[in-house]
């Protein structure tokens, strides 16, 4: 069912309440917390600067880190309002508190047109727990509830589910705000009735964070392509050799029943022909949890689908990336979750960068549709400047993941449907 949105609201001169993913990558630079990628606040300007158009009194609330209901000073919002304030060209006022009186007065004080961010609610225990007393204090900060926070639209907490009731019981409405329809789109509508073919790539580090992804998404598809360490589960699966790369024994099983379910329906189900594989050497160098680091040498590409012994396969290979573009280059809606290989490292990058062009140069050909589920595949995408080549890229990492599962989520259901 559609969820209320914004645009369905009267908002002038009310109080809105909204709920944004500002969860954004921070580090500490002469003493002081730099924003990284400011992408998750950059997404929400078109909500703001409609609801400002509106005469909205507008009150941001989110989460930063897991600060685990102490007041941890790096996980503080008061950078991010100063980002926001440049972002938006107007003042952003900030309050050091998400509830009580400070909050409560600075926000009855705002002005239509006005932007308020209070303190980090994960500063409270309470907000994980979606404790209901707390629920109601933030409830006071607003008239009417809007989700625009579709990074953590999963977790059932204060902010994100029980605030919504809360405002809904006494009358008030709750709605989406406009990047989390644009999420419930892409990653919802869009994939529903996709335009065929409908391509899905999947890569990543395991099976187990996929597979119910890949059940659903085995419903839906024409082709599924194998990328990532996922690769070598299923080549377990089938009798090969898988050297020293990174599999999970345990679940061979749940890869044997994908292959079957892939089978049955009918669905392409590719796995990689070839791969780069490296040999993994043990250095005196200790990482930060004080465990050896080990260093990939001698990268090389391994034709046959037996990787030896004393090797791992860290990406995909030259002939992979050939049949890959080729099923990419023809499909007329593009899901991509999980980068191909380990990206991070630059000798390892090829196989998700070539494949993030070829989802690129097919993008816009006959109204062809890609998008790119949150995490790693963005950063991929990203890293290999090709994020404004691409129709969607999700904001939400465990949350995409989890709506690709065919979970409804909890911030999304508490919504008014429309
Ligand atoms: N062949 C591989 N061996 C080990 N790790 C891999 C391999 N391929 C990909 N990875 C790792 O998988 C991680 C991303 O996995 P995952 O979190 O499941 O993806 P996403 O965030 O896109 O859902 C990356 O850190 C990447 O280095
Ligand atoms: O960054 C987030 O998750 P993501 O890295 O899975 O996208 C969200 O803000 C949710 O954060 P959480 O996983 O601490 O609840």
């Amino acid at each position: 069912m559609a969820k209320l949105t914004v645009k369905d609201l009267n908002v002038r001169g009310k109080r809105v309440l909204m709920r944004v993913d500002y969860n954004v990558p921070m580090e500490e630079k002469n003493g002081e917390m730099v924003i990284n990628d400011a992408t998750r606040i950059e997404e929400t300007l078109p909500t703001l600067e409609y609801l400002i158009g509106q005469g909205a009194k507008i009150v941001l609330m989110a989460h930063l880190g897991r600060p685990k209901g102490t007041k941890e000073p790096t996980m503080s919002l008061r950078p991010v309002a100063k980002k926001l304030a440049d972002l938006l060209g107007r003042p952003v006022a900030f309050v050091d508190d998400c509830i009580g009186e400070k909050a409560e007065k600075t926000a009855n004080a705002l002005q239509p047109g006005d932007v308020l961010v209070v303190e980090n609610v994960r500063y409270y225990n309470e907000e994980e727990a979606n404790d209901p007393v707390f629920a109601e204090k933030l409830a006071k900060l607003g008239d009417v509830y809007v989700n625009d926070a579709f990074g953590a639209a999963h977790r059932a907490h204060a902010s994100t589910e029980g605030v919504a009731r809360v405002i809904t019981k006494r009358g008030g409405q709750a709605a989406a705000g406009l990047l989390m329809e644009r999420e419930l789109k892409f990653l919802g509508e869009e994939l529903e009735k996709p335009a065929r073919p409908f391509v899905v790539i999947l890569g990543g580090a395991k099976v187990s964070d996929k597979i119910k992804v890949i059940d659903n998404l085995l419903d839906k598809a024409d082709t599924i392509l194998i990328g990532g360490a996922m690769t070598y589960t299923f080549r377990l699966a089938l009798g090969k050799k898988v050297g020293k790369s990174l599999v999970e024994a345990d679940k061979v099983d749940v890869a044997k029943a994908a292959l079957d379910k892939a089978k049955a329906k009918g669905v392409q189900f590719l796995l990689p022909v070839d791969n780069t594989v490296a040999t993994p050497v043990m250095t005196d160098k200790l990482n930060k949890k004080g465990k050896p680091i080990i260093d990939l040498t001698n990268p090389r590409t391994n034709s046959g689908l037996d990787i030896p012994d004393n090797e791992e396969g860290v990406d995909i290979g030259p002939e992979t990336i050939k049949q890959y573009s080729d099923v990419i280059s023809k499909a007329k809606t593009i899901l991509w979750n999980g980068p191909m290989g380990i990206f991070e490292d630059p000798r390892f990058a090829e196989g998700s960068f070539a494949v993030g062009r070829a989802v690129a140069e097919a993008t816009g050909k006959n109204g062809a549709k890609s998008i790119i589920g949150g995490g790693d595949s963005v950063k991929a995408v990203k890293k290999a400047k090709l994020g404004d080549k691409v129709t969607f890229m999700s904001t939400g990492g465990g949350a995409s993941l989890e709506f690709l599962e065919g979970t409804v989520l909890p911030g999304v259901a508490v919504l008014n449907d429309k």
